[in-house]
């Protein structure tokens, strides 16, 4: 493709043009190279059957791997090492996934490999997810790994089939907008608390046909992992992409990592992934500013990302039909404090935030308290390297203390499909990203919140505000 060399690029655009096998058309979207194919049990078994029924083979195995998340147990082995599978049909999509993996030479983070977990958690932790990649997974919240400026995303089973055969997408550009987030976050408010703030701002579509680029201050200021948080829920806002410039903190946290390019071939990425950030000047379609030292600890309230607001607001009155059947099924009623609701139950995990610092987060509010008696909570690590971090560090120890149950890595009770669930009627606060109806069980009511909330609310048996916890412990460290 040609370009004026002296108009300024974004990071976007540069990510876009260094696939762009084919460009597009009128008629036609353009064939983008694949340089990452993550799968999993879900969404790839079709994918497969396809493939066998053409008789064709995976095209690059050596740029595809797999791991086993949606369906697995959380709970160990019996005595006879069988797990306990929710339903045949979640043991047959593992079993399933193994067999393919087999059969086409793809890699498999099998049960019982020490680097399985989700895969959006383990693509950055294995320096899969590299800077100036294209990454795609059958799955919606592969933005995640935009965070270390690759362009990152969700595909369906479909696609999943032809990456496999071809090593490439058909995609038309979507639009770039720049989500800019001013000055500095308050303690105790967290990258969730700025996605989720950003979402209400804007609206669960309101990225739909973008690319989002997260820049600014208080993005600059989060770690990685932060920066995958916010990547994460890019998607319910509606964009399929969020990214972040790399830096050098995104380089420091690639470096080493098993498949991390080393000796010559990390100085040469190096050099690349440097020329990656958007240059000044360079066109968004739109951009949003928000002023990060204005956020709250949020918690949303209705059956979308959207209706979010800060934790210590009171419940809206109902506008539109839609308004009124989420408070129908939430029961907030209009003007009641968020935090006079009881909370039956609480889960910190899911690809959103699941990984070592939101462990620590919770940990440092629950550490030497209790959870509320009847308040089930569950604290599910993302992968087997965060559960041996934590592990290292006796988190789970100071969750087990307060009464909080330590699970196997998995996506567990985000989407319930493992058998991790609530209650019918149940509200559940989770650090997870959907509170859609019945995603966490048949009439759950899902309540979205960072760790810090999460695991105040624990503590509470009702929604609660961690900055109290946080600022207790500044005061006696
Ligand atoms: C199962 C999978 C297709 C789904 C997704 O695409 O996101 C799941 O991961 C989710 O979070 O809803
Ligand atoms: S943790 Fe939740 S959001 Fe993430 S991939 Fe699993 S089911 Fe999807």
């Amino acid at each position: 493709m040609t370009r004026n060399n002296s108009s300024p690029q974004s990071l976007f655009d540069k990510l876009w043009e260094q696939h762009v096998a084919v460009p597009e058309t009128a008629d036609a979207p353009a064939v983008l190279y694949i340089d990452l194919h993550l799968v999993h049990e879900v969404t790839s078994p079709q994918a497969f059957s396809v493939l066998d029924e053409q008789g064709l083979k995976v095209r690059r195995p050596d740029r595809t791997i797999a791991t086993l998340d949606h369906s697995t147990p959380t709970l160990p082995a019996n005595e006879n090492g069988d797990l306990p599978y929710a339903t045949p049909d979640a043991k047959a999509q593992v079993e399933t996934l193994i067999a393919n993996c087999e059969k086409h030479g793809i890699q498999l983070l099998n049960l019982g490999d020490p680097r399985r977990g989700i895969v959006h958690v383990i693509g950055p932790e294995l320096g899969l997810t590299q800077p100036g990649k294209t990454i795609v997974c059958g799955d919606s919240h592969t933005s995640t790994h935009g965070a270390f400026g690759a362009l990152a995303f969700g595909i369906g089973t479909t696609e999943v089939g032809h990456v496999l055969a071809t090593q490439s997408v058909l995609q038309r550009k979507p639009k770039s907008m720049r989500v800019i987030f001013d000055g500095a976050l308050q303690e105790g408010v967290s990258a969730k608390d700025m996605a989720l703030a950003m979402i209400a701002e804007i609206g669960a579509d309101g990225g739909q046909g973008y690319a989002i680029e997260f820049a600014g201050e208080a993005v600059k200021a989060l770690s990685m992992e932060g920066r995958m948080t916010l990547c994460n829920m890019s998607i319910e806002a509606g964009a399929r992409f969020g990214m972040v410039a790399p830096d050098e903190l995104t380089f420091e946290w690639v470096k080493d990592r098993e498949f991390a390019p080393k000796g010559d071939s990390w100085h040469e990425a190096l050099m690349r992934w440097r020329t990656l950030p958007t240059e000044d000047g360079a066109a968004f379609d739109k951009q949003v500013r928000i002023n990060a030292g204005a956020i709250r600890p949020m918690i949303t309230y209705g059956v979308s990302p959207d209706a979010a607001a800060p934790v210590t607001a009171h419940a809206p009155k109902p506008r539109t039909s839609a308004e009124q059947h989420a408070v129908d099924y939430m029961q907030f009623e209009p003007d009641q404090p968020f935090t006079k609701a009881e909370v039956n139950r609480v889960f910190i995990g899911s690809c959103t935030n699941s990984r070592l610092s939101d462990l620590r987060d919770a940990a440092a509010i629950m550490r030497g308290r209790r959870v509320k008696e009847g308040v089930v909570t569950l604290v599910v690590p993302g992968s087997e390297a965060v559960k041996r971090a934590a592990e290292a560090e006796g988190l789970h120890d100071v969750f087990r203390a307060a009464g909080a149950e330590w699970r196997e890595p998995g996506c567990s009770m985000c989407i319930a499909m493992n058998g991790d669930a609530g209650a019918p009627g149940e509200l559940v606060v989770s650090t997870s990203n959907r509170n859609f109806i019945g995603r966490q069980g048949k009439g759950v009511r899902t309540v979205l919140a960072s760790p810090a909330t999460a695991a105040a609310s624990a503590i509470e048996g009702r929604i609660a505000d961690p900055r109290p916890y946080v600022n207790e412990m500044k005061e006696s460290a």
